[in-house]
């Protein structure tokens, strides 16, 4: 039987260290961090993810400024907010909440994002560096930071191991596999080309999900002890929910719990790390400002 990877518990310990950080440099400088949200449209899930960050910006007592433009909202519009944030010295993080409407070249605004703001690592510039050998991105994104932190603190090894990264997205697959390759993993990304993407995976000491698919992984993609680390979040119908549909991961949860070492759940896994991340890139943000080392 897999452990079970407390995302929400780790997530509440990181940011319970946030806030303690907040409190420090409040106190010394009377500064806060300061982290601007910008969301284009009013699609449900992205509404919600919004709320949830302001809300964790208020816990950890870092001020949160938001702007929610029309779905009809032009790029210049959006970029005349960019420039407004990127010149606000008391805005340490810029956040342009994906996806943006179709019309909208998402390059062209994640580019405008000033680099160290760009608290989630979108920007060209950041990507870059996190692919080259010895260069240091200003900010790792938060999705595929928060997988690496899941398991540095869970005490799983990751230099020597072979890691399958399911998906190649910009937002989480890529990076993701770039991240593990400068943790020394050796990284096999699968995507929808891949012949048996089952038969790649069941070679995997780690495997993080990150396809968009519910329960795309079975258990039959695992090798017995890999741990596994599920970025899914997809809604299906479950007419024993009361709302007529739950959450589930690309993994199919029951199922790998019988293979894996350990494993994420979904919902309480990665999901709540993303928001610890956003945090902790905001902060470190803020101290970069303000040249403050924390004490
Ligand atoms: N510019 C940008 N940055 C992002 O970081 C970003 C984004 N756009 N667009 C959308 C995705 C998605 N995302 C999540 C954040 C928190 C949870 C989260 O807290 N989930 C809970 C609840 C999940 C549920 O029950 O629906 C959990 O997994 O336990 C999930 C997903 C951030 N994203």
């Amino acid at each position: 039987m897999a452990a079970r990877i407390d995302g929400k518990a780790i997530s509440q310990a990181i940011r319970d260290e946030v806030a303690q950080e907040v409190a420090r440099m409040k106190s010394a400088l009377g500064k806060v961090p300061g982290l601007a949200v910008i969301l284009v449209g009013s699609r449900k899930d992205s509404l919600l993810y919004v709320t949830s960050k302001e809300k964790a910006c208020e816990q950890a007592g870092i001020r949160s400024y938001s702007v929610n433009l029309p779905d009809t909202a032009t790029e210049a519009e959006i970029l005349e907010h960019v420039h407004k944030f990127n010149r606000d010295p008391d805005v340490h993080g810029i956040l342009v909440q994906l996806p943006l409407p179709k019309h909208v070249r998402e390059q062209e605004i994640l580019g405008a994002v000033s680099m160290d703001k760009d608290v989630d690592g979108f920007h060209p510039t950041n990507i870059g560096r996190l692919a080259m050998q010895g260069r240091q991105p200003l900010f790792i994104p938060c999705t595929p930071r928060g997988c690496i932190e899941l398991l540095l603190r869970t005490g799983v090894q990751i230099s020597g191991k072979h890691a399958v990264v399911i998906g190649r997205s910009n937002i989480v697959g890529t990076p993701a596999a770039m991240l593990l390759q400068r943790h020394n993993a050796t990284v096999t990304v699968v995507h929808s080309y891949t012949p048996d993407p089952a038969a790649v995976t069941r070679t995997a000491d780690i495997v993080i999900a990150a396809a968009g698919v519910a329960h795309l992984v079975r258990k039959d993609w695992l090798k017995p002890g890999a741990v596994v680390i599920d970025v899914g979040i997809n809604p299906i119908e479950d007419p024993s929910a009361k709302k007529g549909h739950r959450t589930v991961g690309d993994v199919h949860f029951k199922e790998a719990c019988s293979v894996a070492s350990a494993i994420t759940p979904v919902p309480g896994g990665v999901g709540p790390m993303t928001i610890a991340m956003l945090l902790q890139n905001t902060v470190e943000s803020a101290k970069r400002a303000y040249e403050f080392n924390g004490t």
